[in-house]
This record gives C-alpha cells, structure tokens and sequence, in this order.
C-alpha cells in the first residue's frame, strides 16, 4: 500500500520518538550500572550530534538575510549611487552617464544585495555619550585601538599642525567647510543643528583672513539661516546652488549659465543652480516620499531645494529596510533622481555630474584660483559626500582634505580631526598663524 508524503512523515516521526525512548531508557540502566566508560562515549556522541546539528542549522540559515554580513562595515561600495540611466529628462548637459542596473529581487534581498541595509546600521558612528552607556568597555577599548592604527594614516590636523603650515607657507589658502557634523555637532532633530557662538566667530575670523565657503547638503538658505555670516561663499544642496563672487562664467574652459544677483548686504554674487530645470520634480517627489513614510516611526523629510533627505536617525533599526524600500519604491518612477547615502539619511538628488567636489573647482575658479600653484585649498567635512571634495584635492595635489570622524573609515583625505570641537581648534590656530606671520 503506498503512502503519502504526509503519513510517511508521520511514520518517521513516529520512529524517531521510539528511538528517543530507547536512548533515554539505555541511559539510565548504564547511569545504574555506573559504566564510566560507556557513560563518557555516550556523552561524547550526544556531543557530536549536537554540534552536527548546529552546524547544520547554521548552513541552512547562512542564506538568511539578517545573520549574515559580510560586507565590511569601513567600505564604501561600489552600489552606494543606486542610479538608473533616464531614457528622457531636461537638458543642463552635466548628466551622468552610467550603465542600467539590473533589476534586483525582493525586498530584503534587494536592501542587502546594494549593501544599502548595512549602509544605513553603519551610517552614523555613535555618540560619545552613547558610547558609554551602551558599548562596553571591550568594545571601546577595540574602537580605541583601530582608531589609534587609522590615524596614522591620517594624522590630526591638530598635531601635524606645524606640518600644515609649513605647506602653506608662501601660498594662497582657501577654505572650504562642510556644515553638519563638522561645524556643528550631529543631533537627533536636524531643524536644531545650531553652531554654537564661539565656532561662528572661529570661522568668521578665519573667512576674514583666507577666502571661506560653506559646502552643505541642506538648501542654501537653510545653511545661511544657521552661519548667519555674509562674509561667506555659500553651496547649498550638495553644491548645486552656489552662490559665489561675480567673476567669470566659465568653469573648466565651459561657457556655464549663472545669474548675476544682490546677496546680503547688497554684495554683487553670482548665482549658479546647474539643476534648476529639477525643481519641479523635486518638489513632487518629496510631497510622494513624504506621504510614502509617513506612517514609519521617526522618519522625517527635509526639503533642500535641489534635493530631498528622507532622515531615518530616529528610526527603530528593525524599520531601516523599510525605509529604505519605501524610498526606492518611490523613485522607481523617477529615473532622472538618484539615491545617495549620508549620516542616517537617504538623500534623493538629480542625476548630474555635480557633486561638493565639482562645487570646490567651481568655487577655485570664480576666485581666480584654479590651476594656480600657488593656491593652498583645505576641505573640512565628515560625510560620505565630502569624499568628492576630498578626491579633487587629492587629484590637484595641491591641498588636501580634512576628514572629521572619530571612528576609523575610508576617506581620501589626507588629515583628520575627532570632531566639531576639534575643527574650531583648527581654525583658530589657523587665524593666529596668518595673524602672526603677516
Ligand atoms: O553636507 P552637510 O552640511 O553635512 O549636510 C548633510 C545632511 O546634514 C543634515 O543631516 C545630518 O545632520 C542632522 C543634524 O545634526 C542629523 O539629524 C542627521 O541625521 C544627519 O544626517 C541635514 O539635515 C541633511 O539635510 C543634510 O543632507
């Protein structure tokens, strides 16, 4: 008679109870007859058994996407710009040209396989004071030393101070600095990045002796709104809205569209928004992406103008994919926007050849300093979208990047400093160098 998947199931289940019996019966008749001997191979087997079945556990779980994770946390993948080539969009001539990526599978799947999901855990190094309370003190210790192996590869600007300087000598300094996280501290609310006093008249003095931009991911008038200092250049929106000195409009021997305006004060600037035709998109994308998050605990839009962050930094860890999927799902719909990755934020942006780093050789050139030996740039910045700025400088081979971070990571900087803190040493030391050397 032949039997079913389901009774043959039962049957072995069956047997395997019976055998159970029998073991357990076996086991107390030798504990009675006291066998020593027996008793530790028996023991030995109930080992074996156990640790084949955990091994086995393990390979068959290996495939799950949460427990595995091997990418490694200090990388930055090549996926991190999870773009499609657009078929049709507007015509500014700076668009990126890159290959159509396959479609990908499901939803966590899809989160793991761009690295996207141990991206978004590993996005934000934590806080000294959440450090204390939550990591323990081995774990500290580990950060500690790895990050005691990094630094020497990026000194502190702080200790290689004289090194600095002595490069600087005789040359043209410019200076270019990231907003969050590197003049004010990361906090949990981004509409409360305040800068504290003390570093608005560091970089006020500074900005009076060395030409000074402010080079930030959120819209231009945002970052004014914090710095408060006309004395300034200001990028907003990851230099896609550059307001500069009126000099020229030519970048890289291009002829390039910029609007003569009034900043404060009623200064002369230059205006240049190489995603202007974006706008209209943008701003219906973050109306869509705002409605699409709108039920995930702690998820918050800000609007920057030529782009969206979608902030995640008050978001459980266990709602990260998705976020992330909600996102995606989104942009799906729009394939001249592009995702990229920042401290515990998704940020939606144009897909054009325009990054911090491009706003840097446009800011050298509207100063008249581009191309010139003598000229001595310094970028400060704690992001991943710093690392376009940092390349640049460390292409020309002329000045260098500033990498502020207080745990160990991938950058093309040069230097490093632990934190805000550090970076107003920093120019203040800066400002009294020129101050006594002149
Ligand atoms: O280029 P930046 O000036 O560094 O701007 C990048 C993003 O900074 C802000 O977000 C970050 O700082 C917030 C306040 O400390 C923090 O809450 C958030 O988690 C960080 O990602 C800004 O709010 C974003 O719009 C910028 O894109």
């Amino acid at each position: 008679m032949a039997m079913n998947q389901y009774e043959l199931k039962h049957c072995v289940l069956i047997f395997q109870l019976f055998l159970f019996f029998l073991w357990l019966k076996l086991f107390s008749l030798l504990q009675n007859a006291g066998s020593s001997r027996l008793m530790g191979w028996m023991r030995l087997a109930v080992l074996t058994t156990t640790v084949r079945r955990v091994l086995l556990m393990d390979l068959k779980t290996s495939n799950s996407p949460v427990i595995a994770d091997s990418l490694p946390k200090l990388a930055l993948p090549s996926a991190v710009m999870t773009y499609t080539t657009p078929t049709s969009f507007p015509s500014t001539g700076l668009y990126l040209n890159t290959p159509k990526k396959k479609p990908l599978p499901g939803k966590i799947e899809e989160v793991r396989a761009a690295g996207w999901l141990d991206l978004m855990l590993a996005s934000s190094p934590p806080r000294k004071r959440q450090s204390k309370d939550f990591v323990s003190d081995v774990q500290a210790d580990e950060l500690d030393l790895l990050y005691r192996n990094w630094v020497v590869n990026h000194p502190s600007a702080l200790t290689s101070f004289e090194d600095i300087i002595n490069l600087a000598k005789g040359k043209r300094l410019a200076l270019f600095l990231d907003y969050d996280g590197t003049l004010s501290p990361i906090v949990d609310n981004p509409e409360n990045a305040v800068m504290s006093e003390e570093m608005r008249s560091a970089v006020s003095h500074v900005a009076s002796l060395f030409p000074t931009a402010i080079i930030s991911g959120r819209s231009r008038d945002k970052v004014f709104d914090f710095v408060k200092l006309t004395e300034l250049y200001y990028a907003g929106s990851h230099g896609m809205d550059i307001m500069g000195p009126v000099r020229n409009s030519e970048f890289s021997g291009q002829h390039v569209e910029c609007i003569r305006s009034t900043g404060s004060e009623s200064k002369e600037v230059n205006l240049f928004q190489p995603a202007s035709e974006f706008l209209p998109m943008i701003s219906e994308v973050f109306t869509k992406l705002g409605e699409s998050i709108k039920d995930i605990d702690g998820a918050r839009m800000e609007d920057n103008k030529f782009c969206v962050s979608v902030h995640y930094r008050n978001v459980a860890p266990d709602d990260y994919a998705e976020v992330h999927q909600r996102v995606t799902a989104v942009l799906k719909n729009y394939p001249c926007l592009r995702l990229t990755h920042g401290r515990k934020v998704l940020e939606v942006r144009p897909v054009i050849d325009w990054n911090k780093g491009k706003a840097v050789e446009f800011l050298l050139e509207s100063l008249g300093l581009c191309g010139k030996e003598d000229v001595f740039p310094i970028y400060v910045g704690d992001d991943r979208t710093d690392e376009d700025a940092f390349k640049v400088l460390k292409a020309t081979n002329l000045g260098f990047g500033i990498l502020v971070s207080s745990v160990p990571k991938d950058t093309d900087a040069f230097y490093s400093l632990r934190d805000p803190a550090e970076v107003m040493e920093f120019l203040k030391k800066l400002a009294s160098w020129k101050e006594e050397s002149t």
